[in-house]
């Protein structure tokens, strides 16, 4: 095959690689002899031989563990538990023996119970199927055993810069990999959920699985790329195709939180527009969702989601997050997000009509119930039932660290306090419901977008009456400049650095300023790496954005000072010119 040539595949760990490609064919011929007469065959030896090579077996499996443990920690090690026990288990062994007695050797009685108990697996869907693999991985171990053949191609050794190609890869397989060397993994079987998938993302290597389409033609020694976001293997990609790859994805995943090299902690989240982003987003080590626009729920379908699909869906998120907290934003439609079922008015200009939080007090108050049951259900799920604070809607939040999981509810388009003020009864009114009805509910804690100018001005009045507030900079851009963000014609004036809207985002962390609100950013501006240390200096606790530029984000939130990034602040607080800004920042026009 001559590239450049594109295959595609399902995307498992979402970062980028380029290397030279390696076929791996899965270690020693494990072909049997030919099956003898049972009757000379002697039942007890087999027995042995069979009993000797589960010990073997036993203790390569524990072998794996370890190491796997000292890579990828505890979790994802614990496979390897799953692995032991396939020994022990009396429904394999018991049959193994019994095909013994009858006159069968043992590799033959192995291998016979194990293709059946991966058939079984293999009908099934899902996750179960992708159990065969772990299967294969212990019938491997125990006809190596008996074949006393060697070892596989040690994967701990591959020269740095290799792209592994496999039919499929083990977990032990995986586990082997050394980081460091590895660029990409690309296999032809295997799905996300498998545990060599999950193995390959704790350990970040690139990868893409099922890549059906002709990866059986790409030769050893050619360069390939494997991009694990796009679930895309590109065969000698070429320089323009590399470098943009590398260049978003030169930064290590960073699954803790994060703090500034003077120890200010700084939540960096993910946003998301689908549940299929939400484990992405926490192979990137997002701390959490920042914005979960919950408007996906409700766009290319024809009725609005009802509340059991709302509820089911954030609190998958909540358990992909356990220890994080998620932002759900409540229905963001209007303006360049249209519903054909929900009948918007017609209005000459949509950005500036009925949109986001003022649907939902009127024409749409009946989505917004539902939304808010489903939301206040979802939020008893949260760590210690309360979303980690403002359980009675007091705008008291509590930013310890140890306390930010759970879940949080903001809304969206809010231009005045009255309507922060009538969401929060709505809200207070859908608990008194729930609380009436017997039904397992707590209040998120409750915040509110910054993305038009009166919210920025507002600022102090809706931190005092919330747990915090998140800079929607694409909007608030867009209004703070009068810029369309769709219309190329004013592209330039729709721009997050013009001195304008840098002030209004330094209102709103000012106004909070004295409250107990965090204050947040999700707009893309949250994702610019060159940008963190402004975004830092502004005096925002959190930053949201697209999963892929997480690791960026969090290097940088590492090497700055907060002291420092606030004289920056200042310092771009003086321009009056967005020249002048990117002048500050040392940013190219
Ligand atoms: C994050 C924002 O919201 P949207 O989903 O409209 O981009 C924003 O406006 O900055």
């Amino acid at each position: 095959m001559t590239g450049p040539t594109t295959l595609t595949g399902i995307g498992s760990t979402p970062r980028t690689g380029v290397g030279t490609a390696r076929w791996y064919r899965g270690g020693a011929d494990l072909t049997l002899p030919d099956r003898p007469d049972p009757s000379t065959v002697d039942p007890a030896i087999e027995r042995e031989r069979f009993e000797a090579a589960r010990e073997e077996a036993r203790e390569a499996i524990r072998l794996a563990r370890d190491r796997a443990e000292a890579r990828v920690g505890g979790e994802e090690a614990a496979v390897f538990d799953a692995h032991e026990a396939f020994l022990d288990d009396p429904g394999i062994v018991d049959d193994v023996e019994d095909a013994i007695a009858d006159g069968t050797p043992a590799e033959h009685a192995v291998r016979d119970r194990f293709e059946a108990a991966i058939g079984q697996f293999e009908g099934m869907d899902g996750r179960m199927a992708e159990r065969a693999d772990d299967l294969r991985d212990v019938r491997d171990r125990l006809l190596r055993a008996l074949l006393d053949a060697p070892t596989p191609t040690d994967l701990s050794t591959l020269p740095a810069g290799t792209v592994l190609l496999a039919e499929r890869l083990t977990p032990s397989d995986t586990a082997e990999l050394d980081p460091a060397a590895v660029a990409g993994i690309a296999t032809v079987a295997g799905g996300r959920t498998s545990h060599a998938a999950i193995i390959a993302r704790s350990l970040s290597i690139p990868a893409v699985v099922g890549v059906v389409d002709a990866l059986a033609e790409v030769a050893d020694g050619t360069e390939v790329l494997v991009d694990g976001e796009a679930g895309e293997v590109v065969v000698e990609p070429g320089e323009k195709r590399r470098a943009a790859a590398l260049r978003k994805d030169d930064a290590p995943v960073v699954p803790e939180p994060v703090s500034t090299a003077d120890g200010r902690a700084i939540e960096v989240a993910a946003n998301v527009g689908s549940g299929a982003e939400v484990p992405p987003a926490s192979d990137r080590g997002a701390d959490g969702i920042g914005l979960f626009r919950s408007e996906f729920l409700f766009l290319d379908r024809e009725s609005p989601p009802d509340e059991e699909e709302q509820y089911e869906a954030v609190v998958a998120a909540l358990e992909a997050f356990p220890d994080d907290r998620i932002v759900v934003r409540t229905l963001d439609v209007g303006g360049d997000k249209q519903v054909p079922y929900l009948d918007l008015p017609e209005e000459p200009n949509p950005f500036l009509g009925r949109r986001g939080i003022r649907l939902s007090l009127e024409e749409h108050a009946d989505l917004f119930e539902t939304q808010l049951r489903a939301l206040l259900r979802a939020a008893a799920h949260g760590r210690d039932g309360n979303g980690g604070g403002g359980s009675e809607g007091d705008g008291a939040s509590d930013d310890d660290r140890d306390d930010r999981g759970g879940l949080a509810v903001m809304f969206p388009m809010v231009s005045r306090v009255e309507e922060v003020e009538a969401a929060l009864d709505r809200v207070e009114s859908v608990a008194a419901d729930l609380a009436a009805e017997g039904v397992d509910h707590a209040v998120p804690e409750l915040g509110a977008m910054v993305e038009t100018p009166a919210a920025s001005y507002l600022a102090d009045a809706l931190a005092a009456r919330l747990d915090f507030l998140s800079v929607g900079t694409n909007d608030l851009a867009g209004y703070v400049m009068a810029a369309d963000r769709e219309s190329d014609a004013v592209a330039d004036y729709h721009d997050p650095l013009h001195p304008a809207v840098l002030r209004a985002i330094d209102r709103t962390t000012a106004g909070a300023e004295g409250t107990d609100a965090w204050v947040g950013m999700c707009g893309e501006m949250a994702g610019d790496p060159e940008l963190t240390e402004l975004s830092v200096g502004f005096g925002l606790d959190e930053l949201s954005m697209s999963a892929v530029t997480i690791p960026a984000v969090k290097e940088r939130v590492r090497e700055v000072d907060s002291a420092e990034a606030r004289e920056l602040a200042e310092a771009v607080l003086r321009c009056e010119t967005r020249a002048e800004v990117r002048d500050v920042l040392g940013l190219d026009e």
